[in-house]
């Protein structure tokens, strides 16, 4: 299996703060990765080590099977949080810079996407909505033919019809093309909808990787009599915790079937899961378990 990204206890520090912390990911490639976290968790700072545009205080970090940066950016499409765009070149321009720069460069498509969006060649993309000019980005590096496309909030700034068709056609390229993408969302909707695999970042650490599919299938939801977290078999591993006098809620990872008749248990959604890791912070009492990691 080849791998999209691999991080080696990869750490970041700014000044005396560490933006990600002993990061060990495997992702492999041909999948969509949904990267989600809550605000400052460390995403862009993967997602920018992962181009090589910082470079790594701790550890190491691969792409397509090399390290990062160099040679590897002609296989990689990367648009950044702020959508960067030369304002005084118009939208014909990025197409013919794009097609003079990458040797891959698909014209067809970017001048259909270009022209299904609407967008006006002659216009400048300084003069660009802030949705338009995001889609000039993500035109431009989907264009490039990319083998990892990057995404940092890619439709943040679209409209919910944009961004369901933006996500669509990410989709497509995907089949079509054997594309791998990472992309990073607060939103677990667009993740749901488009991704097959997750990690999730919380307090500069990952919580959780894995195959989605997988993910929701060894997650679940315990209610029962009260009882406290620490008394349950160390096969199953204890996300979060609520308790009232008579009643106890877990939720759960485990690989093997939940025996014990006490427990009323059910399925997880993939909010509830990531829900239940972003509840929780690095500083939170963890059962000393390693991070898990969870992959077909
Ligand atoms: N250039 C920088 N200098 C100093 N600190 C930084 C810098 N860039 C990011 N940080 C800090 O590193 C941490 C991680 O930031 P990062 O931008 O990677 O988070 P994020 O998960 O992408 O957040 P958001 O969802 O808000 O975009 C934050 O605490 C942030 O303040």
């Amino acid at each position: 299996m080849t791998t999209a990204l691999r991080a080696q206890g990869l750490g970041k520090k700014y000044g005396r703060r560490w933006a990600l912390t002993d990061c060990t990911l495997d992702v492999p490639s041909g999948r969509v990765v949904g990267l989600v976290g809550p605000n400052g968790a460390g995403k862009s700072t993967l997602l920018n080590l992962s181009v090589g545009m910082l470079t790594p205080t701790t550890g190491g970090i691969e792409v397509l099977g090399a390290p990062a940066g160099g040679e590897q950016l002609s296989k990689i499409g990367f648009v950044a949080q702020d959508t960067p765009t030369y304002a005084r070149l118009s939208v014909a321009d990025h197409l013919k810079l794009g097609a003079r720069l990458n040797p891959r460069w698909d014209d067809s498509l970017a001048e259909a996407r270009i022209q299904r969006l609407g967008l006006d060649p002659k216009q400048r993309a300084g003069k660009l909505s802030g949705g338009q000019r995001a889609q000039l980005a993500l035109t431009l590096g989907v264009a490039k033919r990319p083998e990892l496309l990057i995404l940092d909030e890619p439709v943040a700034a679209l409209d919910p019809l944009a961004r369901r068709e933006f996500l669509q056609d990410l989709m497509e390229a995907v089949t079509e093309h054997e594309l791998s993408v990472i992309l990073s969302s607060h939103l677990v909707s667009d993740v749901e909808r488009s991704c097959d695999y997750l990690v999730v970042l919380v307090d500069s650490r990952v919580q959780v990787s894995g195959d989605i599919e997988t993910l929701l299938a060894t997650h679940y939801r315990l209610t029962g009599p009260r009882r406290d977290e620490k008394s349950m078999p160390p096969n199953q591993y204890v996300i979060s915790a609520s308790h009232t006098d008579r009643q106890s809620t877990l939720l759960i990872r485990t690989d093997e079937p939940i025996l014990d008749p006490a427990w009323t248990v059910s399925q997880l959604t993939l909010e509830d899961v990531v829900l239940a890791y972003m509840g929780r912070s690095s500083s939170a009492p963890q059962n000393n378990r390693p991070v898990l990691e969870v992959q077909r």
